[in-house]
């Protein structure tokens, strides 16, 4: 992988993620990306879930469910909105974090940059098979609907899904920062005759 297919990479909207998604060995090999992020005392904090194409509609079912648990009584149109995320991404993976307390050495923030570390690999390893991608969660992921529907153990968290799919329609270029504004010198200047 180049550099400029990192700093060129542009998340693209699941309902533009469409077939076909990876076949099992790429996806295969998109999970041993993820498993490759950095992890401090290989405490494998992160574990994926690939939601089964036929099984979209139990997901919507469980999408609306967790839209009710956040919201109480929903219209038709809250309703609509809630399922219809459930078929969008021509592949949907549940990104699932185990953050332990107590750990020597390994305090729950570097877990979960461990956790970002393995999705970002994913979102590349997705790029290098041509495949768009994003992550996204919404309130939903911090459901009871949704951790008990999905199977989570009750110290698991629901982080996101990642969607991966053919792109539909490109987006355009991202607006990020540069180096210029997130990268500083220590100490700030160099003085002069000391070497
Ligand atoms: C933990 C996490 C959750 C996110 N959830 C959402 C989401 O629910 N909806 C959304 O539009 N973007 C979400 N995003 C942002 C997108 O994944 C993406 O990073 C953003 O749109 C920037 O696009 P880019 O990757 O092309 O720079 C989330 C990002 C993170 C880190």
């Amino acid at each position: 992988m180049q550099i400029a297919e990192i700093v060129e990479r542009r998340s693209v909207s699941p309902r533009r993620l469409i077939e076909p998604g990876p076949n099992s060995a790429q996806l295969n090999a998109i999970i041993e990306a993820a498993c490759a992020a950095p992890d401090h005392r290989r405490l494998r904090p992160w574990r994926f879930v690939l939601i089964r194409k036929d099984a979209r509609e139990a997901l919507a079912d469980l999408f609306e469910a967790a839209a009710r648990e956040t919201h109480g009584a929903l219209n038709s149109d809250q309703v609509k909105r809630a399922r219809e995320k459930a078929e969008n991404g021509a592949c949907l993976i549940a990104v699932v974090a185990e953050i332990r307390n107590g750990i020597r050495d390994v305090p729950p923030h570097e877990q979960w940059v461990s956790v970002g570390a393995a999705i970002q690999n994913i979102l590349l390893a997705a790029q290098s098979f041509g495949f768009g991608s994003m992550l996204v969660s919404g309130d939903k992921v911090s459901t009871r609907a949704l951790s008990d529907g999905l199977g989570l153990a009750p110290d698991e968290l629901l982080l996101g899904f990642v969607a991966i799919g053919t792109i539909s329609k490109q987006p355009g270029p991202a607006q990020r920062p540069g180096a210029k504004e997130k990268l500083s010198y220590w100490p700030k200047e160099e003085k002069q005759g000391v070497k």
